[in-house]
């Protein structure tokens, strides 16, 4: 278990914030948590705003010439923990599984430094709901809040648990897919189980779905392209000897590219209205919320890679430069529009993202504090 003996300030905070997993939109302790501890901080280079459940800070440069963003995501997820945590979530079905309490504990350290030491150029903090869904990124940049604290480049974390403290990864250009949630409604006849013939049975329907969305990846995405379709959840019928009326399925689509999306869209609706003619039932399509691929700007991500291989190993600071993973971040949103980079920092664990196992090496917690220290420092001073 990666669990430190002598908590730092900031591991507190993690642990705190872990306690307090909301779902997206949701977080209103977890936002109460953020405002207390930053209003504990020196005030007088700093001003404070909320949106919606997340909180903005500006913290004032002494000479600006641009302003730097630093963005944190806020929400938890539906997972009933499974750590050994002493510490663990007190909310029953809800667990912090990606991430998030680490990023927000390593955006507060990051603050509390600036806080007190500001630099020459403006920065903008953005604790940023809905990460996991429906998506706050992109409500948020079109809020008047963060309208007149725009950042003009900006940068973000993701914890990543197949590497080990002390490595960061990330790479130029696309580091995350394009997603879109998958919500399909299948409506038939309902029976008794001993007459399927006078039924139209919901729970085969969507076995059989569940098994041709595979052959869209398989078939349909040129091999040299990368797809992904996940069923997450199957719900359907209510009970053992009764035929099911209804079945849903939920999911999620991955794609590199947004034509090869479309793509992906469009046989799945082929599929499913074939699907309506031989089961003689109803389907209905809902496609959620919608992530744009998160693309990190080339020649500042480059610039980043290069300052961390010249000057952070003294700080035990390697990295590796990735291949693109299938995850989805709506902080593409923010890269859309502002140039800027996440990377993937390491928390060696054995369990993945969303695992209701996963601990991450806390001491990754500290060591990305002072490397986002150094580097907005570095970044604002040239
Ligand atoms: C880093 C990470 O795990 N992000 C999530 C984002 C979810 C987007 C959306 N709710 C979906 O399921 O498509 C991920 O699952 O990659």
């Amino acid at each position: 278990m990666s669990v430190t003996a002598t908590p730092s300030r900031y591991v507190k905070l993690r642990r705190d914030l872990h306690q307090i997993p909301e779902t997206g939109f949701q977080e209103f302790k977890t936002q109460q948590y953020l405002l207390d501890y930053i209003s504990t901080l020196p005030q007088e280079h700093i001003e404070i705003r909320t949106w919606k459940t997340g909180v903005l800070v500006n913290v004032r440069g002494t000479q600006p010439q641009k302003r730097l963003g630093y963005r944190a995501d806020m929400d938890g997820l539906p997972i009933q923990e499974d750590t050994g945590y002493d510490f663990r979530s007190k909310h029953p079905g809800y667990m912090h599984a990606c991430g998030h309490d680490l990023h927000m504990a390593i955006g507060l350290g990051i603050l509390t430094h600036f806080a007190s030491h500001p630099v020459q150029d403006h920065l903008t903090f953005i604790f940023q709901p809905a990460e996991e869904g429906p998506g706050g990124a992109k409500p948020m940049l079109e809020s008047e809040e963060l309208k007149d604290w725009m950042p003009d480049e900006i940068f973000a974390l993701h914890i990543a648990p197949e590497y080990p403290v002390g490595t960061i990864a990330t790479k130029p250009g696309i580091l995350f897919a394009n997603t879109s949630e998958l919500f399909i409604d299948l409506t038939g006849k309902g029976g008794h189980a001993a007459f399927p013939h006078n039924a139209n049975d919901m729970v085969i329907a969507a076995c059989q779905l569940v098994g041709q969305l595979q052959t869209v990846i398989a078939r349909n995405v040129n091999p040299l392209d990368s797809a992904v379709i996940t069923i997450g959840k199957i719900d359907g019928g209510t009970k053992q000897n009764i035929i099911a009326e209804k079945a849903r399925l939920e999911g999620t689509i991955r794609t590199l590219s947004a034509d090869t999306m479309t793509l992906v869209k469009s046989r799945i609706e082929a599929l499913v209205h074939g699907l309506e003619t031989a089961f003689a039932c109803q389907a209905h399509i809902d496609y959620g919320s919608n992530y744009l691929q998160v693309y990190n700007e080339e020649k500042i991500t480059s610039e980043f890679m290069q300052w961390v291989r010249e000057t952070q190993q003294s700080y035990h600071i390697d990295l590796i430069e990735c291949k693109e993973a299938m995850t989805g971040e709506d902080f593409g949103y923010f890269l859309e529009s502002i140039p800027g980079f996440m990377f993937w920092l390491g928390v060696g664990t054995p369990y993945g993202l969303h695992h209701a196992k996963i601990e991450p090496d806390e001491r990754s917690i500290d060591l990305a504090i002072g490397l986002m220290t150094r580097y907005l420092t570095w970044k604002s001073n040239r």
